[in-house]
């Protein structure tokens, strides 16, 4: 039965010899020798050390193609042209399903054709050399991005490949990304990757964990994004994680992003053990995207003051290219310089927005109680908390294409547009909190004439792509 509990290192050992078979490139890990590899590397380099000392928001795009020149160039371009302050690099759909042979065609295919079939960079074919190269060669710190239930391999060859810092956890690259993968087995694979950050940490190498905030990326109250993001951040703390960044997707409405972002940080450093240092990403809208591309640049200019505000210590940018899908590295790019336009311009100004402390009160109330279920339904223990919590319903994510969540939450936005919710299935919110959620949904029904239905919540799930932010009947 899997426990809230620290691997040891025979554990630890006996997990990764059983993936060396996985692939080929796993062979070549070997821990002590990466441990001195990482050592080489200059601090401009070290993603958690960056990170954590930065005195203004930090910006990272996502950015993932398969040959590694291009990854080069890619990266190079975003970090020169971009002005990025961090690297990231996106894994392919294949890996992230652990399929690497398919990753291998699509790369041998993009070798002999030139064509980039694969969606990302397949960082277990490239192997722990080919990663180094692509260290070594890109002048900032890089994190691996992706959207892997079991990480575990990926983790082995890109930590040894001298990447620091590593996006994703149990939670959230389960419930949003998978149909009917175990919660207990995830939690299991991602207790592996924790550790393994966990050991470099005592042996020198500071490696950056991320939980990925936004989960779904469509209406998701602040509350359930941040509960499970602390949720994530205490498992991994319990591996020895010392260097863990809570995310948030922007929702769209400035109070309550600016509110949510507030108290992201607020409860990550009261829940989680003082020795963790706590930062904090914003992630620039993940719901559709407006095909326009002066539009799509609001959309970003919308994430980029809302940072300015809020001040959260990293902020992954969009493109305004985002509703075909993968970007070009322009305007990937562009993207990057936008957002920095708006928080540069913005940061330095002395503006009072009404209504923050209020929503922050309330959501941090509203997390507080989900956050307390899972850990009384665990017994104190937070593993078996989750997967209580996720059977019961008193932890639940909207839209969620998990067997492994009831799926019985809906959102909808108020009259300000800001997140509230419609069904709670069994989340474990009380009465008071529930009426709160009602009563903003009612003032809405009243101002458009209609009731409070299923309708609204499939409004407001396709407004901003088409180009506001409430979806009013029309
Ligand atoms: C959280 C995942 C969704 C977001 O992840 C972006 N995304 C996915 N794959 C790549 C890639 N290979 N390069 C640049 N961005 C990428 C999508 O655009 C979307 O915004």
């Amino acid at each position: 039965m899997v426990r809230d509990e620290q691997l040891t290192e025979s554990e630890l050992g006996r997990i990764a010899e059983s993936l060396r078979d996985d692939w080929p490139t796993a062979q070549a890990v070997d821990f002590e020798e990466s441990v001195e590899y990482h050592g080489s590397l200059p601090d401009e380099k070290r993603f958690a050390h960056v990170l954590e000392s930065a005195d203004k928001p930090l910006l990272q795009p996502r950015a993932g193609v398969p040959r590694l020149d291009k990854q080069v160039e890619l990266l190079t371009h975003l970090w020169e042209e971009g002005g990025a302050d961090l690297l990231p690099t996106t894994i392919d759909s294949y890996t992230r399903d652990n399929e690497y042979a398919k990753a291998q065609e699509g790369l041998d295919e993009a070798r002999e054709s030139g064509e980039d079939t694969l969606n990302g960079f397949p960082a277990v074919n490239h192997g722990v050399d080919g990663c180094r190269e692509l260290v070594e060669r890109v002048p900032g710190p890089i994190e691996v991005r992706h959207g892997t239930p079991d990480a575990r391999l990926l983790a082995m060859v890109t930590f040894a490949g001298g990447f620091q810092s590593f996006e994703g956890g149990p939670i959230s690259y389960n419930i949003p990304y998978t149909k009917s993968r175990s919660l207990a087995e995830t939690i299991e694979h991602w207790q592996f990757v924790d550790r393994l950050t966990g050991l470099y940490t005592e042996f020198g190498v500071r490696i950056n964990r991320e939980p990925f905030g936004p989960l779904t990326g469509t209406l998701v109250p602040p509350s359930i994004a941040i509960a499970i993001g602390v949720v994530e951040g205490l498992l991994a703390a319990t591996q020895g994680v010392k260097s863990l960044t809570l995310g948030y997707g922007q929702v769209g409405n400035l109070v309550q992003d600016v509110a949510a972002l507030r108290a992201l940080r607020a409860l990550g450093e009261e829940y989680l053990p003082d020795d963790v240092t706590v930062t904090t990403v914003f992630h620039e809208w993940m719901g559709g995207f407006p095909p326009d591309e002066a539009r799509a640049n609001g959309v970003i200019s919308l994430g980029g003051a809302t940072a300015a505000f809020a001040r959260p210590d990293k902020v992954i940018t969009k493109s305004p290219q985002e509703f075909r899908g993968v970007p070009t590295m322009e305007a990937n790019a562009a993207g990057l310089r936008t957002t920095r336009q708006l928080i540069d311009m913005l940061i330095e100004q002395d503006v009072t927005i009404d209504g923050i402390d209020e929503e922050q009160a309330f959501i941090e109330r509203s997390a507080r109680s989900l956050l307390d279920s899972v850990v009384s339904l665990g017994d104190g223990d937070v593993a078996q908390g989750t997967l209580r919590a996720f059977e019961t319903g008193a932890l639940d994510v909207p839209f969620a294409p998990s067997q492994s969540a009831k799926g019985a939450v809906l959102p909808a936005r108020d009259d300000k547009g800001r997140v509230r919710i419609l069904e709670f299935g069994e989340l474990a919110l009380d009465d008071e909190i529930r009426e709160i959620h009602r009563t903003h949904l009612d003032a809405r029904a009243k101002t458009e004439g209609r009731a409070c239905s299923f309708r609204m919540v499939a409004d407001d799930v396709d407004a901003i792509s088409d180009g506001r932010l409430i979806g009013r009947p029309k």
